[in-house]
């Protein structure tokens, strides 16, 4: 079994199944140009439905201070991930300030990105591994994406943080990402949509029953 995470939920529906095929954790999406996007007192009244026992996670992407306090202020969660630019001593910070667990992301194309998450190893409590939007993409997000990377990049990662592969994973796919790369844990957004934004609850229900079953 992988701990899984379903990112990007905005309707109680698919909060319900998440929970009900038992995700770890569910990802609030508070990054504007995502049409995963969801109002932090939207997310708010949905987490209360969640139970402790699954992580709310909140997506960031390069927010300052008074922003973050504002969706605390309307949405308690358990975990921040930072999907930007974010510098160790901005995660240092942020984690001071707020008193939360955060995830560092880390996009990846190459070896060389896998060897940048030492330069957060001393100052996150998680990692995340996502792929990097390949340079010919159109307009691409910081995330969501649906695109992979070389999963055997992550063969032999060693991290004394927990941490997630994402990046284009399905229930279709999962165990192979999971055999090349080794992850304990694995997170999707587009895999279990029929369209951006749109989750599908049976692809919800199906990637975490390939999650449960590796
Ligand atoms: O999902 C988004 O729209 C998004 C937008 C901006 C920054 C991050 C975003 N998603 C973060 C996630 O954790 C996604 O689950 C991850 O990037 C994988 O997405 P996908 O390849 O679509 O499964």
């Amino acid at each position: 079994m992988v701990a899984a995470k379903i990112c990007g939920l905005k309707t109680a529906e698919s909060i319900a199944a998440a929970v009900e095929y038992r995700a770890d954790f569910i990802g609030f999406n508070f990054f504007r140009k995502s049409p995963r996007f969801v109002e932090p007192a939207q997310a708010g009244a949905l987490g209360r439905a969640v139970p402790g026992s699954v992580l709310k996670t909140g997506l960031l992407v390069d927010d300052d201070d008074a922003r973050i306090a504002s969706i605390l202020g309307s949405c308690p969660l358990d975990l921040l991930q930072l999907h930007g630019s974010e510098t160790p001593e901005r995660v240092t910070a942020i984690r001071a300030k707020f008193g939360l667990p955060v995830m560092k992301v880390i996009k990846v194309r190459d070896a060389a990105d896998i060897a940048r998450a030492a330069d957060y190893e001393a100052v996150a409590d998680r990692l995340l591994f996502d792929a990097q939007p390949p340079a010919e993409m159109k307009n691409p997000l910081p995330g969501g994406n649906a695109v992979s990377f070389d999963w055997t990049l992550l063969q032999g990662f060693r991290s004394r943080l927990p941490w997630m592969l994402s990046g284009g994973l399905t229930a279709g796919n999962l165990a192979e990402a999971v055999r090349q790369s080794g992850a304990p844990a694995v997170d999707v957004a587009s895999g279990v949509e029929d369209r951006p934004g749109e989750k599908n609850l049976s692809k919800i229900k199906d990637f975490l029953e390939a999650a449960r079953s590796l």
